[in-house]
């Protein structure tokens, strides 16, 4: 069964589950990326800051799967935030993917205290409208800085990538996100394996055969999010993928909603992150 594609503000359409790649070294992410195609993905998240575009590169490069059916994101990293900066970022990345044309390229942080996330976004509008990007989106921004960015540039992001797993479901988030036209991007999914062995969870799988995993990926996907999760291993990998099979009750979406915490972040504060 092939993976839902979702419809960005702009029109591009995006698989809804892709394979998140931060952690893999460079000279492993061939190996992985051609396991992934293998599996059925066709979706790619990495980012400059994680050091392995060109292992990415290589792995599509290599593969029998045309690089237009494959959909990749790339991320703008913290040090290299303002106009022209952004700019040569960019094109390091193209020149380590190997690519023409990127599918998503996302600010990776909003680093408040530099100020400079509205001039890296009107570099990324003009990459786009130059063609070399399809989507351009934004991660870890939170309400003020969406705001600030449609405020002074009157384009909104396709996306937003932020940390949502059960454990942190961002629901007012989400709700901003839908008012101005925004997809919700999950990174660390399965809240880096701890949500795994939650009773709640671990239930609800076994009424279906499937794991805590699958049940976390599915509830993500039918509330319209688009889900990344990180696996080097290929059976996990294809467990992960396995999820258009069974469909959630909304009384086990209701279970899976009261699993939220106010204290369940496991990343970086957005507000205050610096580095
Ligand atoms: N924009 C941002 O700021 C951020 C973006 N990201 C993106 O999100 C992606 C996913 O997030 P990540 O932090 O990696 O965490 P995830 O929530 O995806 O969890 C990954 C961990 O879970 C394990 N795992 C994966 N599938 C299964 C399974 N079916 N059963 C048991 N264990 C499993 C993996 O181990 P194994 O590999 O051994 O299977 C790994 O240890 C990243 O790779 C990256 O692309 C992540 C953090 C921040
Ligand atoms: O995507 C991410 C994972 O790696 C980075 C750290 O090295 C994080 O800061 C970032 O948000």
């Amino acid at each position: 069964m092939s993976v839902p594609t979702l419809t960005l503000n702009d029109g591009t359409k995006i698989p809804q589950l892709g394979l998140g790649v931060w952690q893999m070294q460079d000279d492993e992410a061939p190996g992985i990326i051609l396991s992934a195609l293998n599996a059925g993905y066709r979706h790619i998240d990495t980012a400059a800051a994680y050091g392995n575009e060109a292992g990415v590169g290589r792995g599509i490069a290599e593969s029998d799967v045309p690089r237009e059916e494959v959909f990749v994101t790339s991320k703008l990293w913290n040090d290299r935030q303002g106009y022209d900066a952004a700019l040569r970022a960019f094109d390091e990345t193209m020149g380590k993917l190997g690519f023409d044309y990127l599918d998503l390229y996302l600010i990776h942080w909003p680093m408040p205290a530099q100020d400079r996330y509205v001039d890296s976004w009107k570099a990324l509008i003009r990459l786009r409208e130059e063609g070399r990007i399809r989507a351009i989106g934004v991660s870890n921004f939170l309400p003020d800085h969406l705001e600030r960015l449609l405020d002074e540039t009157g384009k909104a992001p396709a996306i937003n990538q932020i940390e949502l797993h059960p454990y942190f479901q961002q629901a007012k988030q989400r709700e901003v996100h839908a008012k101005l036209g925004i997809a919700t991007e999950c990174w660390s999914p399965l809240g880096q394996g701890e949500a795994l062995s939650d009773p709640i969870l671990t239930e609800i799988a076994s009424r279906y055969g499937k794991s805590a995993a699958q049940v976390i990926l599915r509830w993500q996907v039918q509330l319209g999010l688009v889900t990344i999760p990180k696996s080097a291993n290929h059976d996990r990998m294809r467990e992960n993928i396995s999820i258009f099979d069974f469909e959630l009750t909304e009384a086990e979406m209701a279970q899976i909603k009261g699993l939220d915490s106010a204290d369940g972040r496991i990343g970086p504060d957005p507000a205050t992150a610096d580095f």
